[in-house]
């Protein structure tokens, strides 16, 4: 009996779509054997063809501008969206999913911003809507966590989830680097998106902390309800500041379940975490995410979060399953946001604060600045002054667990004080 095929548009064809095909061409007999049908390239969507667009075993001829008319093909199947950005690729998932196609994308940016009515299309039309390459690339994450922990009960989701400023944090603390040349060498590596922007100052990993916090806590979280804070302005002393207390500094995305479960907090911020913590030894630009459920305990996901060839196995997996469902006339589980959760402010998460200040180096200073913290509320775990700064000192101050409200208070008015001369620098520190 011969095999029978499904035909599949890939839309984009850069960094990870170039690698998706020719991995689709380069394994087409194993692909078949484990979806039970053939997966042919019907067609791929291109910005502009008439490049040297030479993909060992892909025709030539099936690269095309017209995107929306490659998805509207009565002989496309199943849809590829690696276009990236809002628009056209929301337009033409919809367009294929009205169609009866099943759509994998790797897509976070348009997941975080419209995920619930993408789902809501899936589920009308009957479709499958994956995305397992939108959060930590290669990782398997967003799987196990909608199927495999389904019947447990997620409590905190925190990680280094964005390759590029895991990857220039990392070059800076290993190397002493400059910002702008770890960012160069980043993007040299096809880590850093096309808008370098989106991951420097963190919206690349808010969307993908909105995406997680959804499925976590089955509650629909959108970019826009998550705190965020890029790594912009970490500079060299805060990296030295941090090492110095044996620490080091990673960008971290964090989705909690507030006590009793009736809110999430979700944050993406840069943090200082103590050198013994797993995370702090996630190098270049690895993704690692510990997940804790009631029942399970901790688990931890490892593994290579950016680049072509990684992302395009997360990718690759969801066509296999995609494809297998449609071979079986199925689909999988859909969206599962049933609990209408509040999003906290950030004011309300607790945390801790390292703070190091410029002050003058004279009687009294310490007691201003203690009485101040009193103040508010915020405890001190420990002070420690360094005299190098000319002509005053620097005080650095690591506080116990307060509201982030009570904690940035404190430091606006530290900044007030007539003896603080500058707030040098304010992170939080998470991890202990
Ligand atoms: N590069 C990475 O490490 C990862 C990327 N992703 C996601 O994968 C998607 C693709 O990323 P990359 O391949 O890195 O980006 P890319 O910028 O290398 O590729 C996107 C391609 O789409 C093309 N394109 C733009 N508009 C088009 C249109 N209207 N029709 C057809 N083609 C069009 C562009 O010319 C470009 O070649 C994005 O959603 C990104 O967030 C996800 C995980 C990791
Ligand atoms: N730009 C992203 C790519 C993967 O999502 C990153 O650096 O992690
Ligand atoms: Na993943």
């Amino acid at each position: 009996m011969r095999m029978s095929t499904l035909r599949v548009a890939l839309l984009g064809c850069g960094v990870v779509g170039s690698e998706i095909a020719r991995q689709m061409v380069e394994h087409s007999d194993d692909l078949a054997a484990r979806v039970g049908a053939r997966l042919e390239l019907a067609g791929i969507a291109v910005r502009r063809t008439g490049r040297d667009r030479a993909i060992p075993g892909v025709d030539p001829e099936i690269f095309t501008t017209d995107a929306a008319a490659l998805v509207a093909r009565d002989d496309v199947d199943l849809v590829v969206e690696v276009i990236g950005g809002i628009e056209p690729a929301r337009g033409l998932i919809m367009a294929a999913m009205e169609r009866g196609k099943s759509v994998v994308t790797a897509n976070k940016a348009l997941l975080a911003d419209d995920g619930f009515a993408l789902h809501t299309a899936a589920d009308k039309h009957g479709v499958d809507l994956y995305y397992e390459a939108a959060v930590a690339g290669a990782i398997p994450l967003l799987r196990p966590l909608r199927e495999s922990l389904a019947g447990d009960h997620v409590t905190r989701v925190l990680g280094i989830v964005n390759g590029t400023t895991n990857y220039i944090l990392d070059q800076m603390d290993t190397h002493g680097s400059g910002f702008a040349e770890a960012l160069e060498e980043a993007q040299a590596l096809g880590y850093a998106e096309a808008d370098p922007t989106a991951d420097i100052e963190g919206y690349d990993a808010a969307a993908k902390a909105a995406i997680l916090a959804g499925i976590a806590f089955h509650s629909p979280v959108s970019l826009a309800d998550v705190h965020r804070e890029g790594i912009s302005e970490v500079t060299a002393a805060d990296v030295a500041g941090a090492k110095a207390m044996g620490a080091v500094v990673k960008l971290l995305a964090i989705c909690e379940l507030a006590p009793g479960g009736e809110a999430v907090g979700v944050r993406v911020h840069p943090a200082m975490i103590p050198r013994e913590h797993p995370l702090a030894g996630v190098r270049g630009a690895y993704n690692a995410v510990f997940v804790e459920a009631a029942s399970a305990g901790q688990l931890m996901f490892y593994g290579p979060g950016a680049g072509g060839t990684p992302t395009s196995s997360a990718v690759l997996g969801d066509l296999v399953t995609v494809a297998r469902n449609r071979v079986a006339g199925v689909t999988g589980p859909g969206g599962s946001w049933y609990a209408d959760r509040r999003v906290r402010p950030m004011g309300e998460t607790v945390t801790r604060y390292h703070i190091s200040l410029d002050v003058d180096d004279r009687p009294g200073v310490l007691a201003a600045v203690a009485t101040v913290f009193a103040g508010h509320g915020v405890s001190i775990e420990t002070v420690r002054q360094r005299t190098e700064v000319p002509d005053g000192a620097e005080l650095v101050v690591v506080t116990h667990q307060a509201p982030d409200e009570a904690l940035s208070a404190t430091v606006d008015e530290l900044a007030k004080l007539d003896t603080v001369r500058e707030v040098m620098s304010v992170k939080r520190v998470e991890g202990e």
